[in-house]
């Protein structure tokens, strides 16, 4: 991992709907190749911060920083050219087509290349599209229709697909949602795995807390707005303020019960 490069910047983001603060000056720093979880009960204000970074929502207050460039209240499209990519809680792929095809979609799209109609589809970004596909351990899925995936392998075609675009920073909110156990792990496994080989710097939010907890180099914890604590998973599985929060969720961790801690 190479730290040491800012990749994201955020400064004092706020936003409120009417009386509610769904983000109340929240600040932190994400570096290049970092794993970076933001986590909190419903209502935090996880969904919020995202859509502030992705540009699919206007902070009342603050900053954002991309590589050095600001990208505070600019369009989706303008932040995602910026090198920041993301992936969605519901897949959003072309069923009828091919999972090699859903790829060249994508990189035509990066490489702003227009269809001309002398040459099929099916030639064009060939060979990156199955580079993509090996690198998400896909290579032999290329000729079959996206339809028929199951859902884990559908997420792990998003992935490549996100992955098309060179993103030097991945959003991911709750990438795992509605997948099996096992399968969410292997996910943010080889999502951390290529990031972390391609400094790529990944914020996700995540309910599954075996998955932040094993994945995250560093995770951030937003209760009613304010960002409560900050650091590694061990620092944030012991501060008191996060065991209180998630006391009624059933997910306390609780470090008085670990072997070994005082009774
Ligand atoms: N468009 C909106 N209009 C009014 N209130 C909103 C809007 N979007 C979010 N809120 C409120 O802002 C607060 C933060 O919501 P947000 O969806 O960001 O939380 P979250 O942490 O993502 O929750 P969850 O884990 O349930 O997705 C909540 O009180 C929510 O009701």
């Amino acid at each position: 991992m190479s730290l040491g490069v800012s990749l994201l910047s955020v400064e004092g983001l706020s936003k409120s709907y009417g009386g509610i603060h769904a983000v109340r000056s929240v600040s932190f720093m994400l570096q290049a190749g970092e794993i970076l979880a933001l986590i909190g009960p419903n209502g935090a204000g996880k969904s919020t911060c995202f859509d502030m970074l992705n540009g699919q929502n206007v902070p009342d207050s603050g900053r954002i920083t991309v590589m050095g460039q600001e990208t505070t209240g600019r369009k989706p499209r303008e932040v995602w050219r910026l090198g920041v990519g993301r992936t969605f809680q519901i897949t959003a792929t072309y069923p009828t087509m091919t999972v090699r095809e859903n790829i060249q979609v994508a990189l035509v799209s990066y490489h702003r290349r227009l269809f001309d109609f002398w040459t099929p589809m099916m030639s064009i970004e060939r060979s990156e599209a199955d580079r993509l596909l090996d690198l998400v351990g896909m290579a032999g899925y290329a000729e079959r229709p996206c339809g028929e995936l199951a859902y884990g392998d559908l997420k792990r075609l998003e992935l490549a697909i996100a992955f098309a675009n060179q993103p030097k920073l991945l959003l991911m909110d709750e990438p795992t949602a509605g997948m099996a156990p096992r399968e969410r792990v292997e996910l943010m496994r080889l999502t951390a795995r290529i990031a972390r080989e391609q400094s790529i710097g990944v914020l996700f939010t995540e309910h599954d807390m075996d998955v932040v907890f094993e994945h995250a180099d560093r995770i951030l914890v937003l209760n009613r707005g304010s960002l409560i604590a900050e650091g590694s998973p061990g620092e944030v599985r012991a501060n008191r303020e996060v065991q209180a929060i998630y006391l009624g969720e059933g997910l306390l961790y609780d470090a008085d019960h670990r072997e070994g801690a005082p009774a």
